[in-house]
């Protein structure tokens, strides 16, 4: 998380008292993350995730992103679902904002992925994208190709106080991948954020996914480039090919990959690198005054961008 917005005991207990869930216990704010506002709810009835929806959740998308959660747990992937008030509606609004409670999910996230995790996590992602099949709800993705040249014009005069000349080369970039972005590979619903922060392990084996606040219908391949970029690179940078061919060799055991989805895998990446690095770059650019949020580093992503627009050979990413 972070916290954006503080949410007062009395307002609190308002809210809780529209659940089944007994009387509060204890809540307090989560300091991972940075999109949303979450708070660790502790009721009566046990432990939950209050969430409140910030600024790049657009509120019309929220019945799809609750929706798919249920979805996704019907269809057997461990994930939060949504509860629902007496009302019968999941989503209510507490501190002006929308807000909802999801079910917590037992796990931790690894901070040095390995090789295994690699590979489970290429499992689970084409899991999900076959469980996604049948959801009959769809969002297009704002931060796909279309919405990186907007995104980037939010933060373009002050680029360079991040790096000297990052202007220019993220124009460079735009022009070129707006230009040769793929449009005609499998599409379905992706998650498209799924880094180590948002998969749970118990002991070794991957046990959930949290935060489908950025699903939505887009290349298939493209979450599994997402995933390379979020999973396969060193903190000193280096790109671990084994962990992509982990990776990648666990997606294609429940999904094979098409040709022209394996051709476009260095484009893809460099995509998913490039709109990473934009959202980071912004939010870099503007933290709000008292937030509880530590901000990502957009270089991080410049240097991952680097890498795989110099790949030449689908070698590079372990993919024979
Ligand atoms: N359902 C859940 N069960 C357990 N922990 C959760 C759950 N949802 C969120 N968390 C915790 O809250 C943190 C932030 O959640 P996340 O959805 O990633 O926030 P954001 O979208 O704001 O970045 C996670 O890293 C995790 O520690
Ligand atoms: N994964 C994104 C930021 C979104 O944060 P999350 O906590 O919702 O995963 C990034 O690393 O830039």
């Amino acid at each position: 998380m972070a916290v954006y917005t503080d949410v007062s005991d009395e307002e609190l207990a308002a809210f809780v008292a529209g659940y089944d869930l007994g009387t509060l216990v204890s809540f307090k704010g989560i300091a991972e993350g940075v999109e949303n506002s979450n708070f660790l709810l502790r009721t009566q009835a046990g432990q939950y995730i209050l969430t409140l929806y910030e600024k790049r959740v657009n509120e019309g998308d929220l019945p799809f992103f609750l929706g798919l959660m249920d979805h996704l747990a019907a269809k057997g992937l461990n994930c939060p679902t949504p509860v629902k008030a007496k009302s019968g509606e999941a989503l209510g609004r507490l501190a002006d904002r929308p807000a909802a409670i999801v079910t917590f999910l037992d796990g931790m996230s690894v901070r040095r992925p390995r090789v295994s995790h690699c590979t489970q996590v290429g499992e689970v992602l084409a899991d999900f994208h076959a469980a996604g099949r049948d959801f009959d709800l769809t969002r297009e993705n704002a931060l796909s190709v279309s919405g990186w040249r907007p995104l980037f014009d939010l933060s373009r005069e002050r680029a360079d106080e991040v790096l000297p000349g990052l202007r220019n080369e993220l124009e460079r970039e735009l022009d070129a991948l707006e230009a040769c972005w793929p449009r005609d590979l499998p599409t379905g619903v992706i998650h498209a954020d799924l880094f180590p922060d948002n998969v749970f392990f118990l002991g070794e084996t991957l046990s959930g996914l949290i935060d489908f606040y950025f699903a939505c219908n887009d290349l298939l391949a493209y979450d599994l480039a997402i995933c390379i970029n979020a999973w396969c690179f060193e903190p000193d940078r280096q790109f671990n090919v084994t962990k992509a061919r982990a990776m990648v060799a666990g997606y294609q055991r429940r999904r094979p990959l098409s040709k022209a989805e394996q051709e476009a895998l260095p484009l893809l990446a460099r995509g998913s690198a490039l709109r990473f690095l934009l959202t980071r770059l912004y939010d870099w650019l503007s933290v709000p005054p008292g937030a509880l949020v530590v901000p990502k580093n957009p270089l991080e992503y410049l240097y991952k961008l680097r890498f795989h627009r110099d790949v030449t050979s689908l070698a590079a990413y372990g993919v024979a």
